[in-house]
């Protein structure tokens, strides 16, 4: 039997009196791809909050990798997401973020390649650039960037082709196909449906994990 990476049952969030999620179901099992489709404001990114623990649901089960979200270091060691924007460093530069990050997960720099994943994202020529310098695109890619440089299971990515150029979105489409080919798991939230089919992510509209409609 395939495992879960995430599972999620009978979710249910409002904000005051107006009810977001209702009743909401998923599971993505171990080494799928998720993209989570849907108009503005029909509640994605709140799903993913609650999926990476930054939001407590009203209602609901949450189970990733068969235990509570954010609990334990081993939740924090298993799933990287970019749904809460990322914290800059001051004075340090984009490669040093790259750095700390790998020794931060108990990872050697050189070998998981910073300066290819720097030059990959096309930021090479901005590896000594702090990153509020950066523009938002380049913030962007050098996010997605600390992101796979750091050993995961799970990604949870809330629309990672927000401002990205066509090129930009080409890279993170092919960095996130590779990583489901290495047997990681993904769910994301995505309006760009050439970009997820392009990562190799199988869509599901948000209508039809949350059959009553606030
Ligand atoms: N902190 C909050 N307080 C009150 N209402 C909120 C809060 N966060 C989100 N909402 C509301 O909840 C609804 C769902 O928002 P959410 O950001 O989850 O939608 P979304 O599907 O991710 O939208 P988008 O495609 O625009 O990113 C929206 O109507 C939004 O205004």
């Amino acid at each position: 039997m395939q495992r879960s990476a995430i599972s999620v049952r009978g979710l249910s969030v409002s904000y005051g009196s107006t009810p977001v999620l209702v009743d909401v179901n998923l599971t993505v099992v171990e080494g799928a791809g998720v993209c989570i489709t849907g108009e503005n404001g029909i509640g994605k990114s709140t799903l993913l909050r609650c999926i990476s623990s930054l939001q407590s649901p009203d209602a609901g089960e949450i189970e990733v990798f068969g235990g509570p979200p954010g609990s334990t270091p081993e939740f924090w060691r298993a799933v990287a997401t970019t749904v809460e924007p990322p914290t800059w460093y001051p004075g340090l530069t984009a490669r040093e973020h790259a750095e700390l990050v790998c020794r931060a997960h108990g990872v050697d720099a050189e070998e998981s390649g910073v300066d290819e994943a720097l030059e990959r994202f096309g930021l090479a020529s901005h590896a000594d650039a702090i990153p509020p310098s950066l523009s938002s695109g380049q913030k962007q890619r050098l996010t997605l960037a600390l992101i796979l440089l750091r050993p995961s299971k799970l990604l949870i990515l809330d629309e990672p082709e927000q401002r990205l150029d066509p090129d930009g979105r080409a890279t993170v489409a092919a960095m996130i196909a590779e990583y489901l080919a290495g047997g990681g798991s993904v769910l994301m939230a995505s309006h760009d449906d050439a970009f997820s089919s392009a990562a190799g992510m199988s869509p599901i509209s948000m209508t039809d994990l949350h059959p009553v409609q606030a």
